[in-house]
C-alpha cells in the first residue's frame, strides 16, 4: 500500500476555506510533506478590497509557508486560485473553471464556514449547508473524485452527553428547512431561531450538525471523511511549534489575560479543555483524505479529533501555565499585570467583575478614554466539556500513519504545548518581537509599584476617614504606631550594642 506522500504523488486536490486559520496549514502542510502533489485549486474570494489574487499572494508571504518557500521557492506554482463566492448560486464558480475542476480534481477537501456563533442563522445556513450541497453537488460531476473529506466540529451534537464516530439525526429535514427559511422574512427567522436549534448553544454547532446530515444524504456515490475537531488551538510541532494567527476560541482569551484585561472568567477549573493543536487535525485530515480513497468506505467514516478522552488537561492548569508563561515572557504594553482567574462561584465571579470594571473605569478615565481594548472580555464563558468523545476510528488509523503525519496525542506534553501556544500569540498574532521581553518586564514592575502604591494609598485614606469617626479604630491605630516605634527603637539600640 502507498504511503500518505506517495498516494498525493500527482494528485489534484480542491481546498474550499484555503485562506482560513485550517485551511493555510492544510495548504502548508501538502506543499511541505506532499511535494509532489500534482496542483491544490482553492476557491477564493475577494475582500475587504482586494482581489482575489491580492490575498493569494499575501496569504503566501505569510510566515507559515518559511519552510516550504525554503525547499521550494516556486511553490506558489502549485497553487491555482479559482474565484468563488460560497453563498452564491453555483458558488459563483465560471463555466471554465467548472470545466477544469470536473475534469482533474482528485480530492476535496472542505473547510470553509462560518465559524461566528452569533451569526444569523440564515447566513449560517447559507454558508454552511447551502454551500455545502452545492459542493457535494459539483463533487458529484468529478469524473476522477476519490474522497470527499468535510471539516465539521466535535460541537455538532453538542447537547449529546456521549458522542460517538456516528452521524445523528436531526428532527428536521435539512432540504425542507432550507426551502422553508428560504420565503421567511429575516425577523421571522430570528424569531424562530431558538425553537430550531433547540438545545445548541447556537447557530453555528446547529448548521455544523445539519451540514453533516447533508453530506451524509448526498454523498451518492463519494467517498466521504467527516473530521470533527474540538477546540483548535495553536501547532504542537509542525511546521513549527505554537503558530497561530487569529484571535477565535481561546486564543483572545489568552491574549487578554497575558495583557492584564481579563481578571477572571466563569468556569470549571476541573473541566477538560479538550483543545486540539492545529497541525494534528490537519494531519489526521490528510491521512483521512487517503484512507478514505484508498479503502473507499460504503458509509462516511467520521473522526472526533479531540484530546479529552486519550490526554485529558483541565481549564484550571491550563489558566496556570498561561499566567505562568505570561508572567516569564510578558506581552508589550500590558494593561495590568497578568492575573486571571477561573472560578465556577457566581459571586466571586460578580465580586470581580466589580472590582475588574471600577478598575477599567478608572483607567479610562485617568487616559481620557484613549484606550478602547476591553469589550467582550467579561462575556460569560461557562465553557464546561462534559462531553465525552469517542474516537476509535481515529486510534486506528494512528497504527497505519508514519512519523510524517503525526497526529497521535497521547505524546503531547500539555505544559510545553501551552507555553509555546501563549508565545505564538504574542509573535504571531500580535507580532510582538520576543527582543522586547525585558522592556516588557520592567513595564510589568512599574504596573506592580503602582498597584503597591495605589493600595497604600487606599488603605492610609480608608484609614483615616474611619479613624476620624471611631475612638476604638483610633486606639488601634496608636497601638500599632507605637509597637512600630518600639520595634525601631529595639533593633536601633541592639544594632549599636553589636
Ligand atoms: C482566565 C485565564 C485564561 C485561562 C484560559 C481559559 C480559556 C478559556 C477559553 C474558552 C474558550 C472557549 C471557546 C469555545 C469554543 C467552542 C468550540 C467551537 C470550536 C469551533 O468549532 S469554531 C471556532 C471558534 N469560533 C470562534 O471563536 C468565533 C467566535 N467569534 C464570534 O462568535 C463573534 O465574533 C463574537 C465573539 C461573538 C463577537 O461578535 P460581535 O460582538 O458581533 O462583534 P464583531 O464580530 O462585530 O466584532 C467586533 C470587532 O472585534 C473583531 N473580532 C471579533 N471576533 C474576532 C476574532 N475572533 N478575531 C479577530 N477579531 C475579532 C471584529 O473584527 C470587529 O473589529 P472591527 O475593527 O471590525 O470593529
Ligand atoms: N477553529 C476552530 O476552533 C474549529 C474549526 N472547525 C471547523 O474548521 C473549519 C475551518 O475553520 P477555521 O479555519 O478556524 O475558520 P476561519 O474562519 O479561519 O476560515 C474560514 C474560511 O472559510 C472561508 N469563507 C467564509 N465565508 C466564505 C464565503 N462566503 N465564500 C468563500 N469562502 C468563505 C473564509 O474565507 P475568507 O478568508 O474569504 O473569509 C476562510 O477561508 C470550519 O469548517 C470550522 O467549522 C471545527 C472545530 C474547531
Amino acid at each position: 500500500m502507498a504511503s500518505i506522500s506517495e498516494w498525493y504523488v500527482g494528485k489534484n486536490v480542491l481546498i474550499t476555506g484555503a485562506t482560513g486559520f485550517m485551511g493555510r496549514v492544510l495548504v502548508e502542510k501538502l506543499l511541505r510533506s506532499c511535494p509532489d502533489v500534482n496542483a491544490l485549486y482553492i476557491l477564493v474570494r475577494t475582500k475587504a478590497g482586494q482581489s482575489m489574487s491580492e490575498r493569494v499572494q499575501d496569504m503566501m508571504k505569510c510566515k507559515l509557508f518559511d519552510r516550504v518557500r525554503e525547499d521550494n521557492p516556486d511553490f506558489h506554482q502549485k497553487i491555482i486560485p479559482i474565484s468563488s463566492e460560497l453563498t452564491q448560486p453555483g458558488l459563483a464558480i465560471s463555466p471554465e473553471d467548472v470545466q477544469t475542476l470536473t475534469s482533474c480534481i482528485n480530492i476535496v477537501f472542505h473547510c470553509a464556514a462560518t465559524i461566528r456563533f452569533d451569526e444569523p442563522l440564515k447566513h449560517a445556513l447559507q454558508l454552511n449547508v447551502i454551500a455545502t450541497l452545492q459542493l457535494l453537488s459539483l463533487a458529484q460531476q468529478m469524473q476522477h473524485l476519490q474522497a470527499f473529506i468535510h471539516i465539521s466540529t466535535a460541537y455538532a451534537n453538542c447537547n449529546r452527553r456521549h458522542i460517538d464516530e456516528v452521524i445523528y439525526p436531526l428532527p428536521v429535514e435539512p432540504k425542507k428547512l432550507i426551502d422553508s427559511l428560504e420565503w421567511m422574512d429575516d425577523s421571522i427567522v430570528r424569531d424562530i431561531t431558538p425553537r430550531l436549534i433547540g438545545d445548541r448553544p447556537n447557530t453555528y454547532t446547529y448548521t455544523k450538525a445539519l451540514a453533516e446530515c447533508v453530506v451524509q444524504q448526498e454523498s451518492g456515490k463519494l467517498n466521504i471523511g467527516i473530521i470533527r475537531p474540538s477546540i483548535v488551538g495553536a501547532s504542537w510541532q509542525e511546521p513549527f511549534p505554537g503558530w497561530i494567527d487569529n484571535f477565535n476560541g481561546p486564543s483572545g482569551v489568552f491574549i487578554a489575560a497575558g495583557k492584564g484585561i481579563l481578571r477572571t472568567m466563569r468556569a470549571s477549573n476541573d473541566a477538560v479543555a479538550d483543545l486540539i493543536p492545529v497541525d494534528v487535525v490537519i494531519n489526521l485530515t490528510l491521512a483521512a483524505g487517503w484512507y478514505t480513497a484508498v479503502h473507499r468506505p460504503k458509509t462516511a467514516l467520521v473522526y472526533n479529533c479531540t484530546t479529552g478522552g486519550i490526554n485529558p488537561f483541565h481549564w484550571g492548569e491550563i489558566e496556570h501555565h498561561v499566567m505562568s508563561t505570561f508572567k516569564r515572557n510578558p506581552l508589550e504594553q500590558a494593561f495590568r499585570r497578568p492575573n486571571a482567574n477561573i472560578t465556577s462561584n457566581y459571586l466571586i465571579y460578580q465580586y470581580w467583575i466589580l472590582v475588574n470594571l471600577t478598575t477599567l473605569y478608572l483607567h479610562d478615565l485617568f487616559y481620557c478614554f484613549t484606550i478602547h481594548t476591553h469589550t467582550h472580555t467579561h462575556r460569560r464563558t461557562n465553557h464546561t466539556s462534559i462531553l465525552t468523545v469517542c474516537g476509535r476510528n481515529c486510534a486506528e488509523l494512528i497504527l497505519v500513519i508514519f512519523q510524517t503525519f503525526n497526529f497521535d496525542v497521547r505524546q503531547l506534553n500539555w505544559p510545553e504545548y501551552i507555553e509555546n501556544y501563549c508565545i505564538g500569540t504574542k509573535k504571531y498574532v500580535l507580532n510582538e518581537d520576543m527582543s522586547d521581553i525585558p522592556a516588557a518586564r520592567q513595564h510589568l514592575r512599574k504596573l506592580r509599584n503602582i498597584r503597591y502604591t495605589f493600595n497604600t494609598v487606599l488603605l492610609v485614606f480608608i484609614w483615616r476617614v474611619f479613624i476620624a469617626r471611631s475612638q476604638m479604630a483610633r486606639n488601634i491605630w496608636y497601638f500599632v504606631v507605637s509597637l512600630c516605634f518600639k520595634f525601631l527603637s529595639y533593633f536601633r539600640a541592639s544594632s549599636t550594642l553589636t
